[in-house]
């Protein structure tokens, strides 16, 4: 049962990150200025965040995580299992239970799922860190996602457009990040990743705006 695999998510969990917080940490360029910040990679599904967020990590010497693996990782279940045997709504709630114990832990790039945005509650999590949204254009997106069968959302005749629709939807939402990654269909993964990295840097070096006065 779901239930059961739920109860043992926190130690899994640390299972999972324990081992990786012995790993030495290298000094980076960002790393003064992250001071340990969490980053979390919003974005539509084939936007490249379980790619990218894994060249980030290792170019920042943060440890890596994806909430679909860990998901899959602590309940025993591929994320298409859990959507055809729970439905989507209990994997929102294992997803929000996921990012809740990763949050608490620091020097993370964390890969979200693409939908993670879409409840609200998230948001206090995703706050915790930087968040950077991959911008990708559909096209590109409908040319990655084309023959995929791991994503349960997209497995119907009209994925085409239920991707269309769904990014349309969340569009709003991806635009709540604090960085904007806008990727075109040339960039390689490492381009992508060297851009990420100057625009977190351009963020976190920008002053903070003073508060406007307070009228007498
Ligand atoms: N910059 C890129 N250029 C070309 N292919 C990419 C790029 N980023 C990701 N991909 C490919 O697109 C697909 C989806 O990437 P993935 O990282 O799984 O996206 P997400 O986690 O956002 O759903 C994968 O096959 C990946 O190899
Ligand atoms: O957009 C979504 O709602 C989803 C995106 C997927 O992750 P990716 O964005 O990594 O594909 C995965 O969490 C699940 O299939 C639902
Ligand atoms: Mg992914």
């Amino acid at each position: 049962m779901l239930e059961s695999h739920l109860a043992v998510t926190l130690s899994s969990i640390y299972a999972v990150i324990s081992p990786l917080l012995a790993m030495p940490a290298q000094p980076h360029p960002l790393s003064d200025l992250l001071k340990g910040t969490n980053l979390y990679l919003i974005g539509m599904m084939g936007s490249g965040k379980s790619t990218i967020g894994h060249l980030l990590g290792r170019r920042l010497n943060y440890r890596f995580i994806d909430t679909d693996e860990l998901i899959e990782q602590t309940t025993g279940q591929t994320i298409p299992e859990i959507f055809q045997q729970h439905g989507e709504a209990s994997f929102r709630q294992i997803e929000t239970d996921v990012l809740a114990q990763v949050s608490a832990y620091t020097r993370l790039v964390v890969a979200t799922g693409g939908g993670i945005v879409t409840q609200p509650y998230n948001w206090s999590y995703l706050h915790h860190g930087l968040v950077i949204w991959l911008e990708v254009p559909l096209a590109v997106l409908q040319r990655r996602l084309q023959g995929d069968t791991g994503r349960p959302l997209l497995q119907s005749d009209g994925w085409t457009e239920r991707l269309q629709a769904l990014l349309e939807q969340r569009q709003p939402l991806y635009a709540q990040a604090d960085v904007r990654v806008t990727v075109t269909a040339q960039q390689s993964p490492k381009a992508v990743t060297r851009q990420t990295l100057e625009q977190i840097g351009q963020v976190l070096r920008s002053p903070t705006p003073e508060p406007p006065p307070i009228a007498p």
